[in-house]
């Protein structure tokens, strides 16, 4: 049976009058990407800071790999690595000294430090001082020191703000080859969009409340989003045909249909106009995320 790499119940932290986690919960396995997402103030640092250890909530279990983060004998064992939103990197030392200094905090072998700069593509610079390292060079030595000890559960905060395409795209490279050696990853951001093909399951925090939770496939049926079907010419062929002008979106040039509909239309498209060159698009990460936090407007200030 698989373990539980992270298992959060019922958690709740409240800052005198802010209640700033209110019975959350989630439940992370290893290779397992879980997506922590929020606008400014939904808690996602609180939950962050429980599961580290550096706090203990007021309320609720939380466990990593087994282990009780808010226990100080039990932290040392909880093989958890952990990137700061704003990691702070010693300048005037070198990539390769820097990485030297956490191995040896952490008694972690020298090979190790050759291997992970390696890994993360950062070998070539290990004898420069990182004040002239580059954002993205800044950000995989920040992973490279919260890999070091091979933890099997790492938080990353904001890994990619900052961050050209090319090296977002490395830097979600080197963390799904983590995830293939077992390693359950946390990732707290506000970039939907980059993140969405990656995750396997989103926890939508307002308010420290829980607003949606499970994987995307998962919160796309839950809000009944619709699926956009790109196809050239859609606007002329929507004009000409009942059945696709009742699907056509004029905003996105597209047609627009529920889950129940979408096989209606693609027969349609290729049996009946014999057209097989569209583009299938299902609801985005950063439509999912309106949505809730639409709904969750509703529900707080009802028309
Ligand atoms: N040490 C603290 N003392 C008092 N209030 C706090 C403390 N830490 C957090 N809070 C409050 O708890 C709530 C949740 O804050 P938290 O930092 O967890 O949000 P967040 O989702 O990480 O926000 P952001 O995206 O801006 O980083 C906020 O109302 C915040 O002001």
């Amino acid at each position: 049976m698989t373990h539980t790499a992270v298992s959060v119940v019922q958690v709740s932290k409240s800052f005198g009058e802010v209640l700033a986690l209110d019975e959350v919960s989630l439940s992370l396995r290893p290779g397992e990407l879980l997506g922590l997402l929020g606008h400014n103030g939904a808690g996602k640092t609180t939950l962050i800071k429980l599961i580290l250890g550096l706090s203990i909530p007021d309320r609720g279990q939380i466990r990593v790999n087994g282990r009780d983060p808010g226990r100080t004998e039990q932290r040392a064992s909880l093989s958890i690595g952990y990137l700061p939103e704003h990691v702070s990197l010693y300048d005037n030392l070198s990539g390769g000294e820097l990485l030297g200094y956490f191995a040896g905090l952490r008694r972690v072998g020298r090979e190790r430090v050759d291997e992970v700069l390696a890994r993360l593509q950062l070998d070539y610079a290990r004898d420069r001082k990182v004040r002239t390292y580059s954002k993205g060079m800044r950000q995989r030595l920040g992973l490279a020191q919260a890999i070091l000890a091979e933890p099997r559960v790492l938080i990353l905060d904001e890994p990619t703000v900052g961050l050209d395409p090319q090296a977002s795209a490395l830097f979600y490279e080197l963390v799904a080859a983590l995830r293939n050696n077992g390693t359950a990853v946390i990732i707290c951001t506000h970039e939907l969009t980059l993140i969405d093909r990656h995750l396997d399951s989103a926890l939508i925090l307002a308010k420290g409340r829980p607003l949606a939770q499970g994987s995307i496939d998962e919160l796309r049926r839950e809000h009944r989003l619709p699926t956009r079907v790109e196809v050239a010419g859609a606007e002329l062929l929507a004009s000409r045909d009942m059945l696709l002008a009742a699907m056509y979106d004029p905003r996105s040039n597209a047609f627009m249909v529920g889950q129940e509909q979408k096989q209606q239309l693609l027969a349609h498209l290729t049996g009946h106009h014999k057209i097989f060159d569209f583009n299938v698009l299902p609801p985005s990460l950063p439509e999912v995320y309106q949505s809730c936090q639409l709904r969750a407007q509703l529900e707080e200030f009802p028309c």
